[in-house]
């Protein structure tokens, strides 16, 4: 059986003298969509750090694809977008297309030139998230939610097992969120790609995620979307300390 793709068992963390996690434990595995929910300063960019092998636990353990998350050496598996990514003006100086190819730099050095391989591979992966008519246009043109869709392409260049997706409907009009979860589910779907996303918005949780983590220093609840979805607007404000309404994104929302 293969080992989970993510395995974080007893975590806490400090920064200095300051608890930010603790008693984390959660697993993801092979073909999940979960998204983890949580306030600002709840932790989730320090748990994505931890996940990524960026930060090391003060105690507990992280695992990714069964390796110690700081030794891990299968970096291209897993495909990170991080929160600022779409954050360029309209003066940025690159195509879309270039943007997506900058995704194979990693592997194959910044200054090397392109091939026809490279672009078909970049095409195919603009294709993958419905922006392949936009590949010639100046990435600082389009909207936040289509910049996002292109470094999402740019993340799927190197065909990643798993997604990681910080703050990802930040930036996209409301009206257009459930389409954006559409296409990931899309991509969790038919391409096997396993999705982690974080976000402080409770109201941009759809009904594509297959499981749900609510995070404030502890995980306070993880099931599945159905479970998450009974959980009260009172249970969720005694969790985050602040008023919260679940707001149902679902198909229904586009007819
Ligand atoms: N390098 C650091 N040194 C000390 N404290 C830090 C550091 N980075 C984050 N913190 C603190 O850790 C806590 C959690 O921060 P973190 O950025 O993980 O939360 P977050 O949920 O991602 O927040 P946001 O949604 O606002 O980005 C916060 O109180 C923050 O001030």
């Amino acid at each position: 059986m293969d080992a989970p793709y993510i395995d974080i068992e007893d975590v806490n963390f400090h920064y200095e003298h300051t608890s930010v996690l603790r008693d984390i434990s959660l697993i993801v595995s092979k073909g999940d969509f979960l998204s983890i929910i949580g306030p600002n300063g709840s932790g989730k960019s320090t748990l994505i750090k931890l996940m990524l092998g960026l930060l090391r636990p003060t105690s507990g353990s992280v695992k990714l694809f069964g390796e110690p998350a700081h030794k891990f050496s299968h970096r291209e598996w897993i495909g990170y977008v991080s929160q600022k990514s779409n954050a360029f003006n309209t003066s940025f100086p690159a195509t879309v297309l270039e943007v997506v190819m900058s995704g194979l730099a990693k592997k194959r050095g910044l200054f090397r030139k392109y091939s026809a391989e490279d672009r078909h591979g970049a095409m195919e992966a603009l294709k993958a998230v419905d922006m392949d008519p936009y590949a010639s246009r100046n990435i600082g043109n389009l909207s936040g939610g289509q910049q996002q869709r292109v470094f999402i392409a740019r993340a799927l260049i190197s065909h990643p097992k798993m997604l990681i997706l910080d703050e990802p409907t930040v930036g996209i009009d409301r009206q257009h969120v459930q389409s954006f979860y559409d296409m990931l589910a899309q991509l969790n779907r038919d391409r096997q790609i396993t999705m982690v996303l974080v976000t402080h918005d409770v109201d941009t949780v759809s009904d594509r995620i297959s499981h749900v983590a609510c995070l404030n220093q502890t995980i306070h609840f993880h099931g599945v979307g159905k479970e998450f979805d009974r959980i009260s607007d009172n249970q969720l404000q005694s969790w985050y300390g602040h008023s919260v309404r679940k707001v149902h994104h679902t198909t229904e929302d586009l007819s």
